[in-house]
């Protein structure tokens, strides 16, 4: 699914949202990067269509009736079902009316075969976070956001679930995914949008992270 902003403004509480223009591709993932308060949760929610109340056009390139079964969101705080890590992805993969072959591949991905059986509200933050991923990539929707997938994960288990959004890209998505670590963006991004103070500050591609100076900056900053 692509999706085009444009003179977008979204006002609360002395927060002002203002994008003049966003273009989001299919086959692309999205890098949204931004000090804490600038505004990349509230522009996801946007796109997810859970905050409405904007002015200006959020136009996706998608038949209208479709737009909101087709977009698949990770929040900061995702919920599980009370019941196994299986039926949980299950769940996902009937709402999205796709066949269960998927499960064990999903499975696979996101290294879940010790924990099918287990209550997916029983398992560590980090568990929970793999479980969460595999729900939002068993839906299989056109358009993937994630807010913070990997915010307190480890290292060997934010590869895992890195290698899974990239593994997503393949079927012609468009992602998006807030984070704060620059080093995963460049990992995983075609293009690295910056955000400050409700507006974009810098979209730069793939091709230019080298010699960007706001990417120089952050990686000054940043210890790992
Ligand atoms: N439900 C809400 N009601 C009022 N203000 C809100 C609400 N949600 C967010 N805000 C405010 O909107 C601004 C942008 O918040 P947002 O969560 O989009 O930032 P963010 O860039 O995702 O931050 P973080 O990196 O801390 O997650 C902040 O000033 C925040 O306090």
């Amino acid at each position: 699914m692509e999706v085009l902003i444009r003179d977008l403004v979204y006002k609360k509480d002395g927060f002002y949202l203002n994008i003049k223009n966003l273009s989001l591709k299919n086959a692309n993932i999205y890098g949204i990067l931004g000090q804490n308060g600038s505004g990349k949760s509230t522009l996801l929610r946007i796109l997810s269509g859970n905050l409405k109340g904007y002015e200006g056009k959020v136009e996706f390139c998608e038949d209208e009736n479709k737009i909101y079964n087709n977009i698949s969101v990770l929040s900061q705080k995702p919920y599980l079902f009370n019941c196994s890590v299986e039926d949980n992805i299950k769940m996902s993969i009937k709402w999205a009316n796709t066949s269960l072959d998927k499960l064990s591949e999903i499975v696979k991905m996101l290294k879940l075969e010790n924990l099918l059986k287990r209550n997916a509200t029983s398992l560590s933050g980090g568990e929970m976070q793999r479980v969460a991923i595999a729900r939002v990539i068993a839906q299989s929707k056109g358009l993937m956001l994630f807010d913070e997938p990997t915010a307190s994960i480890d290292p060997k288990n934010t590869r895992i679930i890195e290698e899974a959004i990239l593994n997503s890209k393949k079927d012609d998505r468009c992602i998006v995914v807030v984070t704060h670590n620059i080093y995963q963006a460049i990992r995983l991004c075609d293009r690295i949008i910056f955000m400050n103070m409700g507006r974009i500050v810098e979209e730069i591609d793939k091709a230019h992270i080298q010699e960007n100076e706001i990417i120089r900056e952050y990686l000054l900053h940043t210890s790992s």
